[in-house]
């Protein structure tokens, strides 16, 4: 059975961390793997999650049963730091996941549940997005989302695509800190859009996975928050896995918001069959070490404080590598009013390769770079392999 079995393409950015690793020369750059690094290019493990994790062990003897839904106590904080006050004001049901991928899996399944056919996701996008839904089984379709030579966000044609969709069909929509372009969406931006999938009945599914990590914990959501008050139905698949630096636990939730109790009932009862006939019930440890932060105010704001002190430094590096790399891509200054880690720069696949072969500079051949992967020691000294290029 096995030798009938084709073999599948290695995951990209899987293979692109596993050729750094191998190479061995000495200030050899990262910027491929989306986590984020401090100056001394380590992934810190939030002083939070440590006393939350001490507080847990403490209480082991009462870990027995958990259930489908997951920490009730995670949902409900975790939604109550995305939706804010707006999240009040509509009718939720939460169901926590394996990470947020897990979250988009589910998502995926329901939607087909639900009778949609379609998924629409901005070009570019996460890669895995479309793996996610292909593999659900969804038909995914591209809407045209950012011009890379530009830097700019095709709004417009963005809004035209979703003024020609179907009622029913689904609208793959990052929260913020847009992966891999950091683009951001401003507020207004947000209400047209809203808008539109309203009166076209069409369902967004939100996809945040780096709150905190762009202008701050409230902005970053502001988007999302804006939607749910305007559309009917909305899903957002939340990672819990870099705002909190659980990388190795991959926690996630995905909600249901919908405009009364009872639809948002049903949708939570048909995500927890799935889930059942999935993975059966979601890990605990990465919700439980959320849930313990969120209900305890000075670890709140220790984690807060941590998380401010990251954003400062992505912010600081952006500013500095779009300074520098604008005198070689003028449209690169943009880059300075993105967001997040990420970004796309308009490489051509020869030059990061390039990079990579003389330089020891790793990133996708798509040219995302991971922001938080650079040290401000080492900004120059990229950019001027960069403008080498040109
Ligand atoms: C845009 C986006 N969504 C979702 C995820 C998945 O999150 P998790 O690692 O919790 O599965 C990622 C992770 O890379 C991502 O970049």
């Amino acid at each position: 059975m096995f030798n009938a079995l084709s073999r599948q393409p290695d995951d990209a950015l899987l293979a692109l961390i596993g050729l750094y690793k191998q190479d061995p020369r000495p200030g050899k750059v990262d910027l491929g793997v989306g986590v984020y690094r401090d100056e001394e290019g380590r992934t810190p493990v939030f002083r939070a999650v440590k006393a939350a994790e001490r507080l847990l062990l403490d209480g082991q003897d009462s870990k027995a049963y958990l259930g489908l839904e997951g920490d009730a106590g995670y949902l409900e904080r975790l939604w109550s730091l995305v939706g804010g006050a707006a999240g009040t004001k509509v009718a939720t049901a939460g169901v926590q996941t394996p990470g947020g991928s897990g979250a988009l899996r589910l998502a995926a399944d329901l939607v087909l549940r639900g009778g949609s056919k379609r998924v629409l996701v901005g070009q570019p996008t996460w890669p895995n997005h479309v793996g996610i839904f292909a593999a659900a089984g969804l038909e995914v379709v591209s809407y045209p989302f950012f011009d890379t030579a530009g830097q700019t966000v095709l709004f417009d044609r963005m809004i035209a695509a979703f003024e020609a969709a179907q009622p029913g069909d689904v609208a793959l929509l990052h929260g913020s800190c847009h992966n891999p372009t950091g683009a951001p969406l401003s507020l207004d931006q947000w209400k047209e859009l809203a808008a539109v999938l309203e009166t076209r009945g069409v369902l967004p599914l939100v996809d945040i996975a780096y709150q905190g990590f762009g202008r701050g914990l409230e902005e970053d959501s502001e988007g999302l928050r804006h939607l749910i008050g305007v559309v009917p139905e909305t899903l957002v698949a939340v990672s819990s896995s870099k705002s909190f630096g659980l990388y190795r636990e991959r926690t996630g939730a995905i909600f249901a918001v919908a405009a009364a109790p009872a639809a948002a009932d049903l949708a939570k009862s048909n995500l927890m069959a799935l889930a059942r006939t999935s993975y059966s019930m979601p890990p605990d440890h990465g919700a439980a070490v959320v849930r313990t932060i969120l209900s305890d105010a000075a670890l709140t704001a220790d984690w807060i404080a941590e998380l401010d002190v990251m954003r400062a430094r992505i912010t600081g590096i952006r500013r500095k590598l779009a300074a520098g790399l604008a005198g070689v891509f003028p449209a690169l200054a943009a880059v300075a009013e993105q967001e997040g880690m990420f970004s796309l720069l308009p490489l051509t696949e020869a030059e990061v390769l390039r990079l990579r072969a003389d330089h020891a500079i790793y990133m996708p051949t798509s040219g995302r770079i991971n922001i938080a992967g650079l040290k401000t020691a080492e900004v120059d000294d990229v950019v001027a392999k960069f403008a080498a290029l040109r």
